[in-house]
C-alpha cells in the first residue's frame, strides 16, 4: 500500500506525478549561465554565440582558436557581472581567486584544456530565498544555500552531419564567460526545483547579466539527485523547463524502482551522469570511469585580486532586487495582485517586449503618484493597474509601438491625467479606449511625436461623456436599436430569461450609436424596461 504525501503534485504529461513519502528526494543544481558582456572572457572577439547560423567561426580571435603563442587577457567587463551576481546572491567574493586548467580533448575545446576555477573559485556561500508567497513553494519560507560561483570559459560547438558521417566545428562560443553557480544539496520536493530556476533565470535577467534563456543554452541547468541516500545521479542537457521537470520526474521513479527492487547497492553503488532523450534519462557515463581532468592552476592567469572597497561599491550600484520590488507593489498603496505586480517587476521571457522592465515600473510607479496627487485619498489603485497593465501594454503590443517612444505622446503627467478623467467620469471607460488606441496610432505614425493636449482631443472628438442623459433621448435609441433587430424570437428569448446573451448585444448597439457616452448600465436597464424583463 502506498502512502502519498502531497509534497508535489504535477500535471506536467497524462499522469499524475507524486512524491512518496518512503523515497526521500535530495537535490542540488548546477546552472551555467552565459555572460552578455561585450566581449570574450579572455579575448576581444565579440561575444555572439548565437550569431552561427549566419557565419559560423566569425567571433573568434587567435586566442579562441587556440594558436600557438596566444595568451590569454582577462576581460574585466565579465568580472563586474560576476560581481553584481555574487552580491545578488550574498555570495562572499574572494580577495585572490584563480584560474585553473581543466584537460580534456575534444574537438570544439582546441586548447586542449577548459579554463575554469577549480581550487579557488570566484565566490563562495549565498543562498536564494524561496518563499511560499512570492515563488508558491508548499513551505512557508526555504533557504537554498549556495556552494560556490565560479568563472570559466564557454567551449566552442561540434555539429554532426549523420549523412557524411563528420563534424563541423563552430568555434563562435569558444571563450564566452560562464559562471557556473553551484547549489548545495537542499531541494527535496519538483516545485522547489522549478520556482528556483525561474527565479535564478529572473535575477539574471534583472542584473542586466545575462539574457538566460534556456532555450539558446544561454543558461544550462545540471541537476544533481539522489533518492534515500543513495548515489547521486547528474542530469545533464536538459533543453528547457519542461525537459528538466520530466526528467526528475523520471529519474525519481526510476531510482524509487531500483531500490523497490532491492538492487540498489548495486545499481546506486556509482554516480552516473544521464541525459535526456525526450521521454526517458539514459545513461552518458559513470563515474566509475571519470576522466582524470589534471587540473593545475593557469600558470598564465595571475589571481583575480578584489578589494572589499570595490566589492562594496558594485553592491551599492545594484538595482532594487526582484522579491523587494513586489513585497512594495503588493503593499499599499499600489496593492497589486502578485500576477500584477510580476508583470511591472519580471521581465517573463528575458526578451525585450515593448518595453524594458525598469521603464515600466518607472512609468508605473511615477503615473501612479501623480494620478493619486491628483484625485487625493479618494484615489483607486485599480485603474493605474488596469489602463497600465492591461489596456497600454495590450495596445503596445497589438501596435508594435514601444513604450519609450509612447511616452513622448504620454507622459506619466498626460496618463495620470486620463485616468483622473476617468475617475471623475468626465470620460467614460469606452471613450478612454478609443482615445488611448487613437494617442498611440497616431504616435506610431507621426515622425514628430509631442507630449498630447487631453482636453482639445476629448473636445474634438466629442468624447465628453453626456453628464445628464435626458431619459426620452435614451428611451428612442433603444427603440430605434429594437425596430432595427426586428426579430421577435430574439426579443421574446430576452425577454422570457431563456436567452439571455443577446442583451448584450443590444447593449453593444447602443454603446455603438452613442459612441460610448452612455454607459452601459443605463442601456441595459431601459432596454429591460422596454421589453419587460423581470429576471
Ligand atoms: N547526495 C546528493 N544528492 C543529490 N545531489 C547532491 C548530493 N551530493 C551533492 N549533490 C549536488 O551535486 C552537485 C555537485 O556539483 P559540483 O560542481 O560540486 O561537482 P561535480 O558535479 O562533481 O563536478 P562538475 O562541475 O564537473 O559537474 C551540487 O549541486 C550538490 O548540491
Ligand atoms: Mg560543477
Ligand atoms: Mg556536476
Amino acid at each position: 500500500m502506498l502512502r502519498f504525501t502531497r509534497h508535489y503534485v504535477s500535471t506536467v504529461g497524462h499522469k499524475e506525478f507524486r512524491l512518496l513519502p518512503d523515497f526521500q528526494l535530495k537535490c542540488g543544481l548546477e546552472i551555467h549561465t552565459q555572460l552578455n558582456t561585450r566581449n570574450k572572457l579572455f579575448s576581444r572577439s565579440t561575444n555572439d554565440p548565437f550569431d552561427s547560423y549566419n557565419a559560423p567561426n566569425y567571433h573568434t580571435s587567435f586566442f579562441d582558436v587556440a594558436l600557438p603563442g596566444t595568451l590569454p587577457k582577462l576581460n574585466y567587463e565579465a568580472i563586474l557581472y560576476a560581481t553584481r551576481l555574487a552580491v545578488a546572491l550574498n555570495s562572499e567574493v574572494s580577495s585572490c581567486s584563480q584560474f585553473d586548467r581543466k584537460h580534456y580533448f575534444y574537438g570544439d575545446q582546441p586548447l586542449g584544456y577548459q579554463i575554469t576555477q577549480h581550487y579557488n573559485p570566484f565566490s563562495k556561500g549565498g543562498f536564494i530565498e524561496l518563499t511560499k508567497a512570492l515563488d508558491g513553494i508548499h513551505q512557508e519560507r526555504l533557504h537554498i544555500d549556495i556552494l560556490q560561483l565560479q568563472i570559466e570559459q564557454d567551449t566552442g560547438k561540434s555539429i554532426y552531419k549523420e549523412t557524411d558521417q563528420t563534424s563541423l566545428i563552430d568555434l563562435n562560443r569558444s571563450n564566452v564567460p560562464l559562471i557556473e553557480m553551484v547549489t548545495l544539496p537542499n531541494f527535496s520536493d519538483l516545485k522547489q526545483i522549478h520556482s528556483f530556476i525561474k527565479k535564478y533565470q529572473n535575477l539574471v535577467r534583472h542584473l542586466g547579466i545575462s539574457t538566460g534563456d534556456l532555450e539558446t543554452g544561454a543558461m544550462r541547468v545540471d541537476v544533481n539527485m539522489s533518492v534515500n541516500d543513495f548515489c547521486r545521479v547528474e542530469l545533464k542537457n536538459l533543453p528547457n523547463t519542461s525537459s528538466i521537470m520530466r526528467a526528475v520526474e523520471f529519474e525519481y521513479k526510476r531510482q524509487v524502482d531500483i531500490i523497490r527492487s532491492g538492487d540498489a547497492a548495486k545499481l546506486l553503488k556509482y554516480s552516473e551522469t544521464r541525459g535526456w532523450n525526450g521521454s526517458q534519462t539514459v545513461k552518458l557515463r559513470s563515474k566509475e570511469t571519470t576522466i582524470d581532468y589534471r587540473y593545475m592552476p593557469d600558470p598564465e592567469l595571475p589571481c583575480i585580486t578584489l578589494s572589499a572597497e570595490a566589492v562594496k561599491g558594485v553592491k551599492e550600484s545594484l538595482p532594487i532586487l526582484p522579491d523587494k520590488i513586489l513585497h512594495r507593489l503588493m503593499a499599499s498603496p499600489y496593492d497589486l495582485s502578485l500576477k500584477d505586480a510580476k508583470i511591472l517587476a519580471i521581465n517573463a521571457n528575458g526578451h525585450d517586449q515593448q518595453y524594458n522592465q525598469g521603464e515600466l515600473l518607472n512609468f508605473y510607479i511615477e503615473t501612479f503618484a501623480q494620478y493619486t496627487a491628483l484625485v487625493g485619498s479618494s484615489f483607486n489603485a485599480k485603474l493605474p493597474t488596469n489602463w497600465i497593465i492591461h489596456e497600454l501594454l495590450g495596445n503596445l503590443n497589438k501596435l508594435e509601438f514601444p513604450l519609450s517612444s509612447a511616452l513622448i505622446a504620454l507622459p506619466p503627467s498626460n496618463f495620470a491625467e486620463l485616468l483622473n478623467l476617468i475617475h471623475a467620469k468626465k470620460i467614460s471607460s469606452a471613450s478612454a479606449k478609443l482615445l488611448l488606441f487613437h494617442i498611440l496610432e497616431a504616435a506610431k505614425r507621426s515622425d514628430v511625436v509631442e507630449p498630447v493636449n487631453l482636453q482639445e482631443l476629448i473636445a474634438n472628438f466629442e468624447l465628453d461623456a453626456i453628464q445628464e442623459v435626458d431619459p426620452e433621448e435614451l428611451r428612442n435609441i433603444c427603440l430605434q436599436i429594437i425596430s432595427e433587430v426586428n426579430s421577435p424570437k430574439l426579443l421574446e428569448g430576452i425577454a422570457s430569461g431563456k436567452k439571455k446573451g443577446p442583451l448584450k448585444y443590444l447593449v453593444g448597439q447602443g454603446m455603438r450609436l452613442s459612441q460610448g457616452r452612455i454607459k452601459p448600465q443605463l442601456f441595459e436597464d431601459t432596454f429591460k424596461q422596454l421589453l419587460g424583463v423581470e429576471w
